[in-house]
This record gives structure tokens, sequence and C-alpha cells, in this order.
């Protein structure tokens, strides 16, 4: 199947961007509960839990049934969960701690293993998930199929722990990877992979900052099909892929 057009949505201040990005959240929430009954949650780490902060004021934080959302991690640092560089710590201080979400339904990586151990663990858990009907099959890849993913980018293209020359971006096979030698610190981490990750109904991509300018006039800039692609260009879910960017993120485009 043909990937779906992006929604690109640009704005004048990262400010707005949390704002649109409230808003598309509470929409996806209300059809995805008025349809399955529930709605899964994808987050990355990174700025966008920073990025996330309406969802937890008023008037976005009444109008959601908290309830019915499950929340799991795009890629985690293998970390203690109370560890700084932990991506459950950020999005728990950030977000899941301002929100009711049942504890029941937030899927954090288990500690105390190694990071192969923890990458099949996630996958496993994934897999029962779907077993019991409580995730979603693409029906197209047999992977498991989120509600929605909220994924990040660095500065130099990487999307959830999936880096430039690092071979995880390959991975065909695996829901669920890791990597010792992470680019970017700390070196221990698992990561969904581009099949699981491109089998969402609806992905937002969430970037701000001038740091991001070069890899976003890479991603959507003219020449985007030309040359090695960087792990952002890889995105194409089966779904719906939304844009959140910032004048600073387009800044070179
Ligand atoms: O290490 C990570 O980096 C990316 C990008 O983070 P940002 O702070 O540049 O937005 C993040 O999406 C990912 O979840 C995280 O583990």
């Amino acid at each position: 199947m043909a990937p779906s057009t992006p929604n690109i949505q640009t704005f004048e201040t990262e400010d707005q961007v949390a704002i649109a990005l409230a808003v598309y959240i509470l929409h996806l929430s209300a059809k995805f509960i008025a349809a399955n009954g529930s709605f899964s949650v994808v987050l990355s780490g990174g700025s966008l839990i920073d990025t996330l902060r309406k969802l937890t004021e008023p008037p976005y934080v009444d109008s959601i049934d908290w309830s019915k959302w499950s929340i799991f991690f795009l890629d985690e640092r293998v970390v203690p969960l109370d560890h700084p560089d932990s991506n459950y710590k950020l999005a728990y201080d950030g977000f899941l701690s301002k929100v009711p979400i049942p504890e029941s339904n937030i899927y954090p990586i288990k500690e105390r293993l190694s990071p192969e151990e923890a990458a099949d663990e996630y996958e496993q858990r994934l897999k029962d998930l779907v077993a019991n009907k409580k995730l979603r099959t693409s029906e197209i890849t047999g992977f498991a199929k989120f509600d929605l993913m909220l994924v990040g980018m660095g500065p130099e293209g990487h999307v959830a722990s999936l880096f430039c020359w690092h071979f995880q971006r390959f991975e065909k096979i695996k829901w669920v990877t890791f990597i010792t030698d992470s680019p970017k610190p700390p070196s221990n981490r698992i990561t969904f992979t581009f099949p699981l990750i491109n089998s969402a109904s609806e992905i937002a991509m969430v970037v701000t900052g001038e740091d991001a300018a070069d890899a976003v006039k890479v991603a959507l800039g003219p020449h985007a099909s030309y040359g090695f692609p960087l792990p952002v260009q890889k995105v194409s879910p089966e779904g719906g892929l939304t844009w959140f960017l910032d004048k600073a993120a387009i800044s070179e485009l």
C-alpha cells in the first residue's frame, strides 16, 4: 500500500505547536475511544514530553477519557526507571503524573535486564497484549497497530533509538530491538523497529527548534528523495502522518 501524503503543519512558535498537538491528540482520543473503546499511545522521550504540556492543562485535561488510554514507550534507555536518563521518568515527571491514566495501563520496560533481554521482554509483552486483544494488529504487516505514535527527532535525524550508521534501522523481523553503542548517551537502549513504527494508525512527528532545521530540510526539502535516507525519512505509516513544526525547525526550508 502506498504511504499517505504527510500533513505538514507549521506554527510560528513552539507554544503554538503545543496547543495544536493537544487539539490533535484530543480529537484522536475521542475518535479511537468511540470506535474501539480504547486509545493506545506511544511516547518518545526528549523534547516531545515538554511539548505535551498543554494536554495536562484545562480545557484539554478535562475533555479526555484518560481511563481508556494505554501508554507505551517508543524507545527507552536501559537504566533504572528512576534514573535521570530514563524516558519513563521524563514522561512520568512531565506528563503521566499529571493525568489520571490507570497505572496498569502504563507499560515501562522491565528493570534489571540486559538491553537484549529488555527488548525481547517488551516485544513479548506487546505480542501478549495483541493475543489478548488489548492491542490491535495491522492487517498489512501483522505487527501491533498502535493508535497514535508521538515521534520526536534528534538534530541528526534519528527517531526512537534508530540512528544513522547503525544496523537496527534495517530490522525487518523484530518488533523491538536493542542497541549497546548508541551515539547519543546513554549507550544501552531498546527501541521499536521501523516495521512496528510504520504499522501505526497515526504518527505525529513533533519537531521544534533550530537544532532540527538541517534534518528537517533533508526530510522535507526539495531533495528529500536523493541519497542515503536519514532514519526520520523511513517514518512512513500505513495510516496518517502529521508533522508539527515550529518556525525555527523549518528555517532551512
Ligand atoms: O534520545 C532520544 O532522542 C530523541 C530526540 O530527542 P530530542 O530531545 O532531540 O527531541 C527522542 O525522540 C528519543 O525518544 C530519545 O530516546
